[in-house]
């Protein structure tokens, strides 16, 4: 069996909860899409990030680095969780990404836009499109062996996407500094080579699993927890079984 995604053995950073909701909603930080509001003002976060230019890696900068024990070029890396809207079985409206290990620090995958992604009449939705490229991207930790979160997402949208096309989806992590890992994808129409319909950069966060355990909710952790599935419950949570 591939191993998880290693834990990180540093000391978890936390997540600040604010009581009071207008305390909680000036914490909140939303993730920007194309807009030429300034980011990450004090008015709209709350808290002090690197303006727009923080989905550019820094100078210093390193290579994303492949992990000897990532899966192999081709391999699929199959669903981390069931319930995922991205890449989850279960989900009945998810995007059912199957996603495959590149060569380098790299994915690709397929999406097959349907009815239950519309924006607009016979056209996919933006949001959706966003998704399926944060999937996308967000898949490269099975390349590196870490746990990342999205922390700031961008997305451009070059050509409008009818119902039933096959987004031919692609990542790159472009570099890490620390617990940042930069990253950028495309979905082309028409094929792997195809015209460019939507394009990303993100920058991910890099996390350990109570991340997700102190803050999911109870019942989906315990019944992740409780899964028989050995395999999907260490993909999901990184407990090695
Ligand atoms: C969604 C998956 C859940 C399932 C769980 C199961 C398994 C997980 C295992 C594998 C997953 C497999 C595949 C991945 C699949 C899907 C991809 C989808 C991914 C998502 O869809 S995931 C959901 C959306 N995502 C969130 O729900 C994040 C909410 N958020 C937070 O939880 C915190 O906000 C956090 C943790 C991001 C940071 O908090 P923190 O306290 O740990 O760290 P801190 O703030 O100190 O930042 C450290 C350094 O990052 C810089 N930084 C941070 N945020 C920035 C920003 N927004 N812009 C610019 N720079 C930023 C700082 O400037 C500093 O930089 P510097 O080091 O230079 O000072």
């Amino acid at each position: 069996m591939r191993p998880a995604c290693h834990a990180r053995t540093r000391p978890r950073t936390g997540v600040r909860v604010p009581s009071s909701s207008s305390a909680v909603n000036s914490a909140v930080r939303s993730a920007h899409v194309s807009t030429a509001r300034p980011r990450n003002t004090p008015e709209t976060s709350g808290r002090h990030h690197p303006p727009k230019t923080s989905l550019t890696p820094p100078p210093g900068a390193g290579a994303a680095v492949r992990h000897p024990d990532a899966p192999a070029p081709g391999e699929l890396l199959g669903s981390h969780y069931g319930q995922c809207f991205g890449c989850g079985a279960d989900q009945a409206h998810g995007l059912h990404l199957e996603i495959r290990a590149g060569e380098g620090v790299d994915v690709t995958a397929e999406f097959r836009v349907r009815p239950v992604h519309q924006g607009a009449p016979g056209l996919a939705h933006g949001g959706v499109l966003s998704t399926a490229l944060d999937e996308t991207m967000g898949s490269l930790c099975w390349l590196m062996h870490t746990i990342m979160v999205t922390g700031r997402l961008e997305t451009d949208f070059v050509r409008p996407v009818p119902v039933d096309t096959v987004l031919h989806l692609s990542a790159t992590a472009s570099a890490v500094q620390g617990r940042k890992v930069f990253t950028r994808a495309t979905g082309r129409i028409g094929g792997p080579d195809g015209p460019v319909a939507v394009r990303a950069e993100a920058l991910f966060i890099k996390v350990q699993v109570e991340h997700f355990t102190d803050h999911g909710r109870d019942e989906e952790i315990k019944a992740a927890m409780a899964d028989p599935d050995q395999v999907r419950r260490a993909r999901a949570f990184e407990v090695n079984p």
